[in-house]
């Protein structure tokens, strides 16, 4: 049985594993270290698709398989920049419609996604547990970040998460997503990121979680 990371960029790969080369396959880039796996699965819902249905496609003998990666806090969540968290439920929140200022996600008008429009991870102990938002259109104004967090009163915010837990639900595998904080969502003058503090922490809790060095 085997583990494998899933990360969405390669930016946020050489932050966490700046000594360890890349390998491609056309499908994604990937490296080995000790006996797990890391993909590099391209940004967005549409690529860790791929990435993780190609990999679960091809590889029978994968016991857990973790998202790990920088995320957006929603104001109101009460999370600090740089904080660690595992996700429990994450929501297509931004596949829907708008009507009157009012945002319906796709299970409210009859189209579901998946069960509530949600996908739901396995969770590590001993880091803060919150709800995530998946979307393809950034909270790049005060106003959406909002009408997100409003909607399904999520903390955080990627562009991945529920696409890659649904795709883990799909082949039985059991899921996790770790996400270090680098900003605050909403108006993009505001976001505070703070890069190097996000991978800081992330790479101190792969350290003690995975034994990644
Ligand atoms: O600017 C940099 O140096 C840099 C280094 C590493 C990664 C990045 C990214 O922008 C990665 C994009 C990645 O991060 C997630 N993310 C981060 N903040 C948000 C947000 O506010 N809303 C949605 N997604 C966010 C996302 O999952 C992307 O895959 C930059």
């Amino acid at each position: 049985m085997s583990k494998v990371i899933f990360i969405p960029t390669k930016k946020e790969y050489e932050k966490l594993f700046p000594n360890l080369s890349l390998e491609y396959n056309n499908f994604y880039y990937y490296a080995k270290y000790n006996d797990i796996t890391i993909v590099v699965t391209g940004i967005g819902k549409v690529n860790v698709s791929i990435s993780a249905t190609h990999y679960f496609c091809n590889h029978h003998d994968v016991e857990e398989a973790y998202l790990i990666g920088i995320a957006g806090a929603y104001r109101e969540s009460g999370l600090n920049v740089g904080d660690v968290v595992t996700v429990e439920n994450d929501f297509f929140v931004d596949e829907g419609l708008i009507e009157d200022n009012y945002l319906k996600m796709l299970n409210e008008i009859g189209f579901a996604i998946c069960e509530d429009n949600k996908t739901v991870f396995k969770t590590v102990d001993g880091l803060k547990h919150v709800d995530a938002n998946t979307v393809s259109l950034l909270s790049s104004t005060d106003q959406l970040a909002k009408l997100y967090k409003n909607k399904t009163g999520a903390s955080i915010e990627s562009m991945e998460g529920a696409a890659f837990g649904l795709v883990c639900a799909k082949y039985n595998i059991n899921s996790y997503q770790i996400r270090s904080i680098s900003n605050y969502c909403g108006n993009r003058k505001h976001q505070e990121w703070n890069i190097k503090l996000a991978f800081k922490n992330l790479k101190n809790t792969l350290c003690s979680l995975l034994s990644v060095k």
